[in-house]
């Protein structure tokens, strides 16, 4: 079953034709089934974060359309957009972007009481979370009192509380020492496979990527290649090294 489907993306930063414009990306098309871990590779000013933008609907596309759990994004008002948005997507920030007056609890629940959800429903979920997560013990803690593994983690407990279609995460290891990435890559992986989460990120952290199923690379605004993992997480990680050296450019993980 198809999530996602980009057709053709066009981005024309600046004025069409105009000396300052920049074509971030130059007709990119994507497919991602229900269930799948992929990872968006490249090097710096490739046009990933433009791409992530444009899928989750935060950017317009110049042209081209995006089309997420059967309803095309790119053609949505502002309104709409940030309702699907609430509704149908989940995000992970590289700063984790929790709410410091509220608790790790309220954090995770604040979109479900967005949506109005009875509170029985919501603890449940919140209880559920933890225990996936092993943040249980910190549910009633304030951000600014854990750490930066246990903030990612509830960061990724907020963006499933709402059951969505798909997690965008916008590299999600990047303030994380290497202990820290590990649990959280094992957490995506977990949504996956339990919970047939579709995961999508973006990253230059070859070992988060290693993680993915599939790893896509994107070089001057186009896709250049993509590998999909057939055998262990240390030979996809061998892989998306080779990869990267063809693909040159400046990527920060060497
Ligand atoms: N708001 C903007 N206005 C004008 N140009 C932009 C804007 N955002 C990005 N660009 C340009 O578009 C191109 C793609 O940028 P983008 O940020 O998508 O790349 P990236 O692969 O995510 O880079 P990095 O790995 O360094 O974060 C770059 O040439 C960049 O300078």
């Amino acid at each position: 079953m198809v999530i996602l489907d980009a057709n053709n993306i066009v981005k024309i930063y600046g004025e069409y034709g105009g000396e300052a414009s920049t074509t971030a990306l130059g007709g990119v098309s994507l497919s991602i089934q229900k269930g799948e871990f992929i990872a968006i590779m490249g090097p710096s000013g490739s046009g990933k974060t433009t791409l992530l933008n444009i899928l989750s609907g935060i950017d317009k596309p110049t042209s081209g359309e995006v089309t997420v759990a059967g309803q095309k994004i790119s053609e949505m008002t502002g309104e709409q957009l940030a309702l699907f948005r609430r509704r149908q997507l989940g995000f992970v920030f590289q700063e984790f972007n929790l709410l410091d007056s509220l608790t790790v609890k309220e954090n995770i629940i604040l979109p479900m009481v967005l949506e109005k959800k009875k509170a029985a429903e919501m603890e449940s979920k919140v209880q559920h979370l933890g225990k996936l997560f092993e943040i249980e013990n910190i549910l009633d803690k304030y951000p600014y009192n854990i750490s930066g593994g246990q903030q990612q983690r509830a960061a990724v407990s907020r963006a499933l509380v709402n059951d969505p279609s798909i997690i965008f995460a916008d590299e999600p290891t990047g303030n994380l020492d290497s202990k820290s990435s590990a649990v959280i890559m094992e957490c995506f992986e977990k949504i996956v496979h339990e919970l047939s989460t579709t995961v999508l990120l973006v990253t230059h952290d070859i070992f988060a990527a290693s993680y993915c199923n599939k790893v896509v690379f994107i070089k001057d605004g186009l896709i250049h290649s993509y590998i999909v993992k057939k055998g262990t997480r240390k030979e996809f990680l061998n892989q998306i090294i080779d990869n990267l050296a063809v693909l040159g450019g400046r990527t920060h993980v060497f």
